[in-house]
């Protein structure tokens, strides 16, 4: 399905999350398809989609989303920061995969790679469905887009409360019984 044509909303949904986010979704950083950086200009990092299983929404729609990441480094000592995000999920038809994939740009500018640190997400918001497009530089436009939408939509409060929710500042683990 192609875009449709004309502007987009520079705000996404209502301002305050609705059911059923936020959805929890945590995993690996493991290698994608090599475009994101390379092409695109846009690096993603990839989680695999059985993420999704465990959190029990292997049903989730395909699509852009949005909300909060943390990324947590192994070395020297653990570390989890917390940053704003954009969600791909699905197949890329612009890139017609076979495999359902979750991809996720982290909005910072990192100097170098992390594969193998833990990505855990807590997704706010849907921005919209995956497009095909007529061009490489008609989806970048769009991507940007998003994450500019991403950044607008995250400043509500409601939505950045969930920036120090425990699951998230603990790196996606669940609180240890006392
Ligand atoms: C915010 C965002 C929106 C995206 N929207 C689409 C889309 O509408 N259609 C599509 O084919 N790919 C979309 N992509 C996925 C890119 O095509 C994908 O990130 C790129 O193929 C890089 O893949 P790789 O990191 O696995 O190499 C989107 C990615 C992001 C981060
Ligand atoms: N802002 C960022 N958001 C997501 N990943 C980033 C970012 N900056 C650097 N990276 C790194 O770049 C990798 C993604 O690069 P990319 O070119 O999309 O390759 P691939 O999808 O094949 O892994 C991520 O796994 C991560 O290690």
């Amino acid at each position: 399905m192609p875009p449709p044509s004309g502007p987009r909303d520079p705000i996404a949904g209502l301002d305050t999350p609705q059911s059923p986010f936020p959805l929890k979704l945590s995993g690996e950083v493991i290698k994608g398809f090599g475009r994101g950086s390379a092409e695109l200009g846009i690096p993603t990092a990839n989680i695999p989609i059985s993420g999704l299983d465990v959190g029990g929404h292997s049903d989730l729609a395909s699509g852009i989303y949005y909300g909060w990441s943390a990324l947590t480094i192994a070395s020297p000592s653990p570390t989890t920061t917390i940053y704003p995000m954009v969600m791909s999920l699905g197949y890329n038809p612009y890139y017609k995969n076979t495999v359902r994939s979750v991809e996720v740009h982290i909005m910072h500018d990192f100097e170098s790679d992390f594969y193998g640190a833990r990505l855990s997400l807590s997704i706010l918001g849907y921005i919209r469905p995956e497009y095909d497009y007529v061009s490489k530089e008609s989806l970048i436009d769009d991507i940007r887009t998003d994450i500019k939408v991403a950044e607008k939509s995250l400043e509500r409060e409601a939505y950045k409360a969930w920036k120090e929710d425990g699951w998230l500042v603990r790196g996606g683990k669940e609180e240890e019984d006392s």
